[in-house]
């Protein structure tokens, strides 16, 4: 129930936002942040992540990415979904810093609402959701892939994947937190996240981070078959032993929703937080330069 409202609240802020989709041959629908390629006689669509230039989920990308989500939902011949990135080298830098810093109250807790649905969206889905990540994937980058039941990275020791709040003077989440666990267990997460550190895919595998590694040029390829070997489960088996092992987790955060968004507001609103940011932004910056 407490979905649905905040879909459509999702979905009337995307009519706001005035976009307009393009229907290619009823097999291709983008918006300007996210491009589908939906195959519907398999029942398998590609989305791709496409906020230039580093994929950081900002307020719009989080609404149009949901609003194209619910729509493959809302579909039943759609059973899979392959979430990749649309420029190799930056699956996605996570959370928008921008959202995050120098704004107003009611402006975080419109996007920390955002952040949680995505992350419930994906997390409960009933579709079957394989991630190729083909760059790198910090933080609310490395969230997204660890919503997906299977995970795909490419063999470039150049792509990081993790959870480095801890770096950037800011917490992950308690729901962050328990994702991660669940997936690295909780040894591995505590040292993990404490550091705030980053994996290449060597080491992402050897965690459970990550499922697979392979060459760069065929993650695509092994996302396709392995879509296929969960596509020959059938349907209602798979779905209800996926809500049995999720349910109870994403239960935690839907009953503290409010509290949570309300725990983000005032810590992000915290001077010290905020330096913190601006740090963190100048060291990204000078990094160019
Ligand atoms: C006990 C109390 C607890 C209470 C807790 C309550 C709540 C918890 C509070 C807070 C939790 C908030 C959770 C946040 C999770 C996150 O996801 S934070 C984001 C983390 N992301 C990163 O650290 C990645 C930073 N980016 C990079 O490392 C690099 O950009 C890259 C991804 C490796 C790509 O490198 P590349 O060289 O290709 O590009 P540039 O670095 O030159 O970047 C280009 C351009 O993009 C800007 N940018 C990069 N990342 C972001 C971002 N995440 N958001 C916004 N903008 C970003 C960068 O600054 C450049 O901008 P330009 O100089 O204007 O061109």
């Amino acid at each position: 129930m407490a979905l649905a409202a905040a879909g459509r609240v999702l979905l009337q802020a995307g009519s706001r936002l005035g976009r307009r989709e393009v229907v290619d041959g009823a097999r291709r629908f983008a918006n300007k942040r996210v491009e589908v390629e939906a195959d519907e006689a398999a029942g398998i669509a590609v989305m791709k992540l496409k906020n230039p230039p580093v994929n950081s989920l900002s307020l719009e990308f989080l609404t149009e990415f949901l609003i194209s989500l619910e729509k493959l939902e809302n579909n039943k011949n759609f059973r899979g979904v392959i979430l990749t990135s649309e420029r190799p080298g930056v699956f996605s830098a996570g959370l928008d810093l921008m959202e995050m810093y120098g704004r107003n109250p009611a402006h975080y807790a419109e996007y920390w609402r955002a952040v949680q649905e995505l992350w419930l969206r994906l997390y409960l889905s009933n579709m079957i959701l394989v991630c190729a990540i083909n760059g790198t994937s910090p933080a609310g980058g490395c969230l997204m892939a660890l919503t997906c039941d299977h995970r795909i990275m490419a063999d470039n020791p150049k792509y990081t994947i993790g959870l480095n709040e801890s770096q950037l003077g800011i917490v992950a989440p308690f729901w962050f937190k328990d994702n991660f666990v669940n997936t690295v267990g909780y040894r591995t997460a505590e040292h993990a996240l404490q550091l705030g550190l980053l994996f290449p895919p060597a080491e992402a595998l050897k965690l459970g981070i990550v499922d697979e590694v392979v060459p760069e040029d065929q993650v695509h390829s092994k996302a396709q078959s392995v879509m296929a070997q969960w596509m020959a489960i059938p349907d209602h088996s798979r779905q209800l032993t996926k809500n049995m092992m999720r349910k109870a987790m994403a239960d935690n955060l839907i009953k503290q929703r409010e509290a949570d968004i309300q725990n983000f507001v005032s810590f992000i609103s915290r001077d010290s937080i905020q330096k913190s940011l601006h740090t963190y932004l100048e060291k990204l910056k000078q990094k160019k330069g």
